[in-house]
């Protein structure tokens, strides 16, 4: 899949001649069957597009959900027809890669669920969302088509207030067209149909789902009412097979902190007032070889929670998202509940250990001095032995990419993850660093704490996942908030318990929590910044 990562789309879109370019060297020997004059033809025409296009104005549009959900569209559509072609041929591993590139229908319903989850979260207008407009930020405008296709998703995703707003508008949209239509037609005699607009949705269908969804919403009467509005202006039930329907939550939906999450999402770039602690404070902290000086500011207590500026350089920050780029692939939380697979994060991620990269190792450096932690990984690999940190985990979110509700350390018990917690403890420590800031949405939210972080690039965020008495703090309950306009990327430094049993500061008393540690380590250390 690719609508989980910005940078794949981006890739896509940038790649396609050389993507088209492999798949010609590939399907080569099938150059004298029919099928290979089929692949010639389609590969002279598409590079005689991507010739024409402008490829500035499409990266701009790349910065907005719907100019992204376009794209995912428009390239699973015009690649669905290789596709079919290409189908039951015997295809090499080179070729199936280059098409593992490109958008397909999973992607398309991805991108669709995607913006459902926008509206959900950000309390959005699908009126709104269709024109463009998400959260006064302006963009490419939708269609019908799009509107109902995305009504159907919020259905079979069991979202159904949700649908039926993009439902609603799917109607009005093709009635105001068809009464424009009706109007040009006054005076060449009118033709359009009665069921099927010029955009090719059919009222009806639109009508019986609208019917179906607030059936499912227990509101029997006016559900009877659009489904008889259906069945007397034709015969349709919808293009939706209801029996396979199954009704799915995102997990934000059943855990209690739900609206704590909406709100907290939705607070990007305001203080939360609610805070009013003034013994939180600024200070700077140093690192040597090189001298390096950063803002720190606490903003939670207990449990202790810090944020850094300027932490890295625009420098590293780039070099990181160019090394990971070679690497991502789909974030791993994909669970499996009753048959349907949702998705709690929609990320693609990678590893970088410190011996690949000279500035993932420096990075590992400065957090061991500035966390007093120990983050050194075995000389042999973080699977081969006992370190103090695993490999940096870089993340790039997708369109309306977020994480849900979790916590750092391993918790499900599988073959992999047990040999990790045996060979290193636990996450003992999250050291969240962002590579790039984010236009709308994107915050890193903390429902418990009622805190929200927005992404500063070059920012941190850091805190203990464990209580000094090393109990798991279930207060670091923490989650992305989906992202609205723009690329984010993250990197996670996760700080691993056996390693770090003496260099851990304890309490002096035995109750210490971690804000009496703190308040004895850096007064030896630190002085409070003005
Ligand atoms: O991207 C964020 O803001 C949070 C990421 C996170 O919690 C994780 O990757 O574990
Ligand atoms: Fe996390």
């Amino acid at each position: 899949s690719i609508f989980t990562s910005i940078n794949r789309i981006k890739h896509m879109v940038l790649s396609e001649k050389s993507i088209l370019h492999k798949l010609q060297r590939g399907l080569g020997k099938l150059d004298n069957g029919p099928k290979g004059s089929i692949f010639q033809r389609f590969h002279d025409q598409r590079l005689h597009k991507l010739n024409e296009r402008n490829v500035t104005s499409l990266l701009v549009s790349l910065r907005h959900p719907n100019g992204l959900y376009q794209v995912i569209n428009e390239y699973a559509g015009i690649y669905n027809g290789l596709r079919k072609a290409l189908n039951g041929m015997p295809l090499s591993a080179e070729v199936q890669d280059q098409l593992a590139n490109i958008a397909d229908d999973d992607d398309v319903i991805g991108a669709r669920k995607s913006l459902v989850r926008l509206q959900n979260i950000y309390g959005l207008d699908p009126k709104e969302m269709i024109k463009g407009n998400y959260l006064g930020f302006e963009g490419p405008s939708l269609n019908p088509i799009d509107s109902y296709a995305i009504g159907q998703a919020a259905f079979s995703g069991g979202k159904y207030k949700e649908s039926i707003d993009w439902l609603e508008v799917a109607l009005q949209l093709s009635e105001d067209e068809s009464d424009q239509n009706d109007m040009l037609d006054i005076h060449s005699m009118g033709r359009v149909g009665k069921n099927k607009d010029n955009n090719g949705i059919e009222p009806d269908s639109v009508r019986a789902l609208l019917g179906h969804a607030f059936q499912r919403l227990g509101d029997p009467a006016t559900a009877r009412k659009w489904l008889a509005e259906a069945r007397r202006e034709g015969s349709h039930d919808g293009n939706v097979d209801l029996g396979q329907l199954q009704e799915t939550n995102d997990m934000e939906d059943n855990i209690k902190t739900a609206e704590d999450f909406k709100r907290l999402c939705k607070l990007q770039h305001k203080t939360n007032t609610k805070i009013t602690d003034h013994s939180l404070f600024c200070r700077y902290r140093s690192v040597y070889l090189p001298y390096y000086r950063f803002g720190e500011e606490v903003i939670s207590w207990s449990p202790f929670l810090s944020l850094f500026y300027d932490v890295i350089s625009n420098r590293e920050a780039e070099m990181i998202k160019r090394q990971a780029s070679d690497k991502l692939f789909r974030g791993g939380v994909v669970e499996k509940t009753g048959g349907e697979i949702r998705s709690i994060r929609t990320s693609h991620i990678c590893f970088i250990d410190d011996k690949e990269s000279q500035t993932v190792k420096r990075l590992s450096a400065r957090v061991q001095e500035l966390t007093k932690l120990n983050t050194e990984i075995h000389p042999g690999g973080f699977h081969n032995g006992q370190s103090g940190s695993e490999p940096l985990q870089v993340v790039n979110y997708g369109l309306g990419g977020h994480y849900s509700v979790h916590i750092d350390p391993y918790t499900v018990m599988n073959h992999e993850t047990s040999v990790i917690t045996q060979n290193h403890g636990n996450r003992l420590a999250t050291f969240l660093v962002y590579l790039s800031s984010v236009e709308r949405g994107g915050s890193t939210a903390f429902p418990v704490m009622d805190i929200v972080v927005s992404p500063i690039k070059n920012g941190a965020v850091f805190w203990y996942n464990y209580t000094p008495a090393g109990n798991l703090d279930t207060r670091t309950y923490h989650a992305s908030c989906p992202v609205v306009v723009g690329e984010k990327w993250v990197s996670n430094k996760w700080i691993m318990s056996y390693s770090n049993t003496f260099t851990r500061r304890c309490g002096r008393r035995k109750h210490d929590k971690q804000k009496d540690i703190e308040k004895d380590v850096y007064s030896d250390y630190s002085q409070p910044a003005y």
